[in-house]
């Protein structure tokens, strides 16, 4: 099993964001600033809802990676590290989220 984590990716996505936009997807998406980065992680939101309701498990997993993967360069742009996300994540685990939503 691969040990590849979010935070590698993180890391992978703030060294690309500085090379040349000619041989950087990462790098691309960044020069061209968040709306273009944003618009492309709704694409991928969508490619995957279709792949979910698609029941078709190989493409689901392809397009969370490219899901995934754009997010992390929406938060590169916005300045947002992971760990911001992970503890607000991790914060979230004292109720459950139908409590949350009663609370509300
Ligand atoms: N995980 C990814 C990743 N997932 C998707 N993509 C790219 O995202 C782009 C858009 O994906 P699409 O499938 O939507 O491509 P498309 O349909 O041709 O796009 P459109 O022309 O329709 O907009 C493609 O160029 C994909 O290759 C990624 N690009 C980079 N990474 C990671 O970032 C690293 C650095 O990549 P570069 O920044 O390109 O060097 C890579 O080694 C990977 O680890």
């Amino acid at each position: 099993m691969s040990d590849f984590t979010l935070s590698d990716l993180e890391a992978i996505v703030a060294a690309r964001a500085k090379a040349s936009p000619d041989e950087s997807w990462t790098a691309k998406l960044v020069a061209h600033g968040q709306a273009k980065a944003a618009k492309k992680l709704g694409e991928e939101a969508v490619e995957t809802v279709i792949a979910a309701i698609s029941n078709d498990r190989a493409n689901l997993v392809a397009e969370s990676a490219d899901l995934i993967y754009h997010l992390m360069v929406v938060l590169k742009i916005a300045d947002i590290p992971l760990q911001d996300v992970m503890n607000e994540l991790e914060r979230r685990t004292s109720q459950s989220g139908l409590q949350e939503k009663a609370s509300r």
